[in-house]
């Protein structure tokens, strides 16, 4: 598209077709489409490079609206982990406490996802990955706030600095799940703030993938995404698209399987890589 001589009606066609099939989804596209048009008439330009450019231009300046910083300042910094079933989140956690570790914190990890036991030993296995401890429930099906709670008090006993909470998937009722979130940040909130509060999701759902989030957004006090499975997708415009649809930051993003494949987010990186 971008190699051609001129930008022609195939140029807006073959635009079009990859911005959609990059998950921008169709307003995204629509306005995109619609300013570089705009912007391609205001300066006469036919070179396909200018068009590139200013495309690029165009994702950067959307991008930049949201601030993909996290909020870590506290000690412990307590961060809890949501998502849907299945979208990534111990692996998330492993990632991410292997991502804090090698920048010089220590890290504790809390199974407060209590109903299944092989979720615990799957969290656990990559806590030790990542140079995180971890508190586990004493019995399956213990009180999710609890270990909660008891993992904070660990921090701050052991002056450990981040703490990331492992929280359940199911969406039972949403009423069912909600409770058991706002319990599990009431009790954190008697010891400590809560620094943030994670939306995993998995850019291989796309745009379904974030109505089965909703109950989340709404309720769970969300500060900020996180994007698995980046990896093998080319459904990059996701990124952008999620932005703008729950008006939540992308702070991390998981570009694969490995202990190391997690990164933290800068639009104009990732518009570069998305881009050209
Ligand atoms: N390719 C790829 N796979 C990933 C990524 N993140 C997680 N996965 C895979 O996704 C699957 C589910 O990951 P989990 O971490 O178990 O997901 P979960 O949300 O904790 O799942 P539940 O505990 O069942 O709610 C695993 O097979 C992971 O290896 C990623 O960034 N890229």
């Amino acid at each position: 598209m971008f190699a051609r001589e001129t930008i022609t009606e195939d140029t807006w066609d073959d635009l079009e077709t990859a911005l959609i099939t990059a998950d921008f989804g169709p307003t995204i596209t629509e306005e995109v489409i619609d300013s570089l048009r705009a912007d391609v008439d205001r300066f006469r330009t036919d070179d396909p490079r200018d068009l590139q450019r200013m495309l690029r231009e165009r994702l950067e300046e959307r991008f930049a609206q949201y601030d993909p910083t996290l909020n870590l300042k506290e000690r412990p910094a307590v961060v809890l982990v949501v998502g849907v079933n299945g979208v990534g989140k111990t692996t998330t956690i492993g990632k991410f406490a292997k991502f804090l570790t090698v920048r010089g914190q220590s890290v504790i990890v809390g199974a407060a996802d209590t109903f299944r036991a092989a979720a615990v030993e799957q969290l656990a296995t990559w806590a030790e990955r990542g140079g995180a401890s971890i508190i586990k429930p004493e019995r399956e099906g213990q009180d999710p706030a609890s270990v909660a709670f008891q993992t904070v008090a660990a921090a701050q006993q052991q002056g450990i600095s981040m703490c990331l909470i492992d929280t359940a998937g199911r969406l039972q009722t949403k009423g069912g799940l909600m409770d058991e979130l706002s319990k599990v940040r009431r009790v954190i909130e008697k010891q400590a703030p809560v620094s943030e509060v994670l939306l995993v999701l998995d850019a291989t759902t796309g745009q379904n993938g974030v109505s089965q989030a909703e109950a989340f957004i709404e309720h769970a006090g969300v500060t900020g995404l996180v994007i698995t499975k980046l990896d093998g997708s080319a459904k990059g415009g996701f990124v952008l698209a999620v932005q703008e649809r729950t008006g939540l930051p992308i702070k991390l993003i998981g570009q694969g399987e490995g202990i190391d494949d997690l990164t933290g987010f800068t639009g104009h990186v990732f518009v570069q890589q998305l881009v050209g």
